[in-house]
């Protein structure tokens, strides 16, 4: 499947934001560590969530969709503690299944994760802090297994800020006994946003959002409904579309807080952006300025917006310096732009970007979720006709991603073969 597009139209409008994908993925993993029942509203409809789900079909928890956007889970008849499908080992988040099934029963056997390929990302960090909870956690057979009699509150200090280890570590810890401290810890809104939801199933979370996390456990979390916090990166990626097409967008549902860092280099990159409530807007400006970015844990810049603000960068006037400081192998997708005619130099985690006037329609390949979102903001702005290959991978972690661009009044369309391209090209001129 490819996206077909002809750029050259400012995107114009409003668009509402989906519940973030990052933490949806930890909160469903935590609805299955009651044997109640568990309401989950504002659920993007994304293929990692639909993955995640089919694999807790698997073990037997009860899935039912109570909405385009909301499920109700029931996790009091899990049969096997072992999740191991085709799927699951292509997701990242599968591994929130090792502390929210150890935490609860004490045992979890699970496929080693997937996920975007942009670097090597290991998990140690993970086995660490099962291992201060007093398990045993090794990796047989493709899959991570712990294992524990008396799961106990520890101490852990993590070697580095991880988002899946803080996540994954205070699934375990809320039924352990004793108290847990994780320092170090990441604060990332879907950090808040699973310790609340896992507070509000009766666990006892402090913290979350500094860099000490304190958990004391609990005997048993009960039910609960809650609602998923708006997508920093989807709503980050529709605001750099606006400022790449020179457009005119108005993100909602959004809580302007998690965008500060991405509002900040919009405006220093000139741009006019508009807080409100719980929108912002973003106005483009005919000619860009460039700025330099590095990408951090949160509160900085998300390593996740790192290709889309690349993207607006090569547009901008003068030169930008980008600095990947996550993960190691993630500018794949420079050589795609430089068929569009980007002037991009990557030197091991830096990207050095002289700004061009222009980007004209090519054939590309998204290369992973973010590359593949940010080459589409890039054909949404070039002179003539682009196509995307590969969007499977941007389907893993964006709602009706064409849908909502055509509300803005972006010509793009989902074709399946050459012939359905064709057709595209002829209608559009
Ligand atoms: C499903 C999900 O939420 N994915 C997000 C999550 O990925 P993920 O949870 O995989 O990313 P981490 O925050 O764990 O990774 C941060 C850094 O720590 C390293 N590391 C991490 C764990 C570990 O045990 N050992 C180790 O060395 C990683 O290789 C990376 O360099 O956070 C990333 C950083 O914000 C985002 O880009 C991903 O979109
Ligand atoms: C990298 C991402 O996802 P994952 O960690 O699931 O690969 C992402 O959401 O941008």
């Amino acid at each position: 499947m490819q996206y077909i597009m002809k750029g050259g139209n400012p995107l114009v409008g409003e668009v509402v934001i989906s519940g973030a994908k990052n933490a949806a993925l930890g909160i469903l993993a935590a609805a299955i560590m009651t044997d109640d029942s568990v309401i989950i509203d504002n659920l993007p409809d994304v293929r990692d969530i639909r993955v995640l789900l089919d694999a807790m079909k698997e073990i037997g928890v009860i899935v039912e969709r109570t909405g385009p956007n909301s499920v109700k889970l029931n996790g009091g008849n899990i049969h096997t503690v072992r999740v191991d499908n085709a799927y699951i080992k292509k997701i990242r988040a599968g591994y929130y299944l090792m502390g929210a099934l150890l935490g609860k029963y004490r045992h979890a056997e699970v496929a080693l994760p997937g996920g975007c390929n942009i670097g090597s990302r290991p998990i140690d960090q993970h086995l660490k802090g099962f291992r201060a909870l007093g398990a045993t956690a090794n990796v047989e057979y493709g899959r991570v297994i712990a294992d524990v009699k008396d799961l106990t509150g520890g101490h852990i200090y993590l070697d580095m800020v991880s988002v899946g280890a803080t996540i994954n570590l205070m699934l375990a810890s809320v039924l352990a006994s004793g108290n847990t401290t994780i320092e170090n810890a990441a604060k990332e809104p879907h950090v808040v946003d699973v310790a609340n939801m896992l507070n509000s199933m009766g666990a006892n979370i402090k913290g979350a959002g500094t860099d000490v996390i304190r958990i004391r456990g609990v005997k048993k979390l009960h039910g609960t409904e809650y609602s998923i916090i708006p997508d920093q990166i989807e709503a980050g990626t529709f605001m750099f579309a606006a400022a790449v097409t020179r457009g005119d967008v108005t993100v909602r549902n959004v809580i302007p807080k998690h965008m500060e860092a991405i509002s900040s280099k919009l405006l220093e990159m000139g741009c006019e952006v508009v807080e409100f409530d719980d929108a912002i807007r973003v106005v483009g400006k005919p000619v860009l300025g460039s700025c330099n970015v590095k990408t951090l844990p949160y509160p900085g810049f998300p390593t996740d917006m790192q290709p889309q603000i690349c993207v607006a960068l090569a547009l901008a006037k003068g030169r930008g310096i980008v600095t990947e400081s996550i993960f190691e192998n993630r500018f794949k997708y420079v050589d795609e732009l430089a068929k569009m005619g980007a002037q991009i130099k990557v030197e091991s985690n830096v990207a050095v970007i002289d700004g061009v006037e222009r980007f004209t329609g090519a054939d590309l390949v998204a290369p992973d979720l973010r590359a593949g979102a940010a080459l589409v903001l890039a054909g949404l702005s070039a002179e003539g006709i682009t196509t995307v290959d590969d969007i499977e991978f941007i389907l893993r972690g964006y709602e009706s991603f064409e849908k909502k661009l055509q509300g803005l009044g972006a010509v793009i369309e989902v074709v399946d073969d050459e012939r359905e391209a064709q057709k595209f090209r002829l209608r559009v001129g």
